[in-house]
């Protein structure tokens, strides 16, 4: 008989990837079926798989006072009781979280009915959804190895990040013919986070003469953020988002630029793309992606470039100083030693006792 599993995740594509990555792997033994929110992004990129999935309500986990918070309660109460009616019907062996604010939901569902729980931590300190989970998680894996610290110590691994296999196995011929681009000048790519980045859209649109007079320009930059305007530069071709054509554009890539988001910044690392990071300030978020920034560039895999810094005079000198020293980082990059997170989680959960 099949074992079953629930993957939960979601609400940005960084919650959702990685469990995309380790569903691709799993053998036929597993009847795999995923609980995310009613229209979060997670929605279409699971449900492209052909894998059974069940959207419920939840809540926004918001660090600060907001009349919203007491309407999200409610919506986070409601979420887990529909987790756990779904929950007592398929019977899982096991759920696997990635975080996001869905996930709370159906971990505390699991938890009352006593089914295992699998979380991974993706960025070096925790989000508050896995903040919260954790202490109800059996086993819990963190993409940084410093990340082990903000968890109890007995039931954590750092193992790295789950990297889906196909990112790896593009070719830089198909990349720049889809793209229409040649070898004669280097690639950018602008990839600003899965939900796009507005500051940094804005920059390199108004930097776009500067850019194109050096490089052929990818820009990724978000639902609902193309620009119909820039229709005559042959250099400079925009996505809102990529989905099967990724692992080849970035296999043509030579420099790219990014948001500081794990999962995308470890998918730089493991193709050896030199790196300048423009993680979201601390005014929008948590503080996560400039931590995760930080210690790349510690190791040598990538330049930083504050959002607060940020306009076309030190976009420009970041990416010359990028494009002069790109060996070294790739260096860097190709000495450092990645584990395979995939395999490890893998082997994880075929291994769960039932
Ligand atoms: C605004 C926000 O809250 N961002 C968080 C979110 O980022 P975000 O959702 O942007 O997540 P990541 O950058 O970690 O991962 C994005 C994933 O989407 C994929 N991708 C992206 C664009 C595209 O066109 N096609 C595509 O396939 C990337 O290859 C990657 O696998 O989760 C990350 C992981 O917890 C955090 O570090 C970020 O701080």
């Amino acid at each position: 008989m099949n074992k079953t599993i629930v993957f939960t995740g979601g609400g940005s594509a960084g919650h959702v990837t990685p469990n995309i990555a380790i569903i691709s792997e799993m053998n036929k033994d597993w009847d795999i079926h995923y609980i995310g929110s009613k229209k979060g992004i997670e929605k279409e990129l699971i449900q492209r798989l052909n894998i059974p999935y069940f959207g419920i309500h939840s809540g926004k986990l918001r660090r600060y006072a907001d009349k919203e918070n007491l309407i999200d309660i409610f919506r986070v109460m409601k979420g887990c009781f529909e987790a756990r009616s779904i929950l007592k019907k398929l019977k899982p062996s096991l759920v696997f979280s990635k975080g996001g604010f869905v996930s709370v939901p159906v971990i505390l569902a699991a938890k009352t009915l006593k089914i295992p729980i699998y979380i991974h931590e993706s960025d070096k300190t925790p989000g508050l959804a896995n903040k919260i989970s954790q202490r109800f998680a059996t086993k819990i894996f963190t993409s940084f190895d410093e990340t082990k610290h903000y968890f109890p110590a007995h039931k954590t691994f750092a193992i790295g990040s789950p990297i889906r296999k196909e990112i790896v196995n593009g070719t830089a011929d198909k990349g720049r013919k889809l793209l229409g681009y040649t070898n004669h000048l280097p690639i950018l790519t602008i990839m600003g986070g899965s939900l796009g980045a507005k500051r940094i859209n804005e920059v390199v649109r108004e930097s776009l003469n500067q850019l194109t007079a050096n490089y052929q320009i990818v820009h990724i930059c978000g639902k609902n953020n193309l620009d119909g305007t820039i229709t005559t530069n042959s250099r400079y071709i925009q996505f809102e988002y990529v989905q099967d054509e990724l692992p080849d554009i970035l296999a043509a890539t030579d420099i790219v630029i990014t948001r500081g988001g794990s999962n995308a910044i470890f998918e730089f690392l493991a193709l050896h793309i030199p790196m300048i990071i423009i993680p979201l300030g601390m005014h929008q978020s948590r503080g996560d992606q400039i931590l995760n920034a930080k210690a790349f560039e510690k190791k040598g895999f990538s330049l930083t470039l504050e959002e607060d810094r940020l306009n076309q005079k030190s976009l420009i000198d970041s990416l010359n100083s990028m494009n002069k020293n790109r060996s070294f980082y790739r260096e860097k990059m190709k000495t450092s030693f990645q584990g395979d997170a995939l395999q490890i989680l893998v082997n994880e959960i075929n291994n769960i006792h039932i």
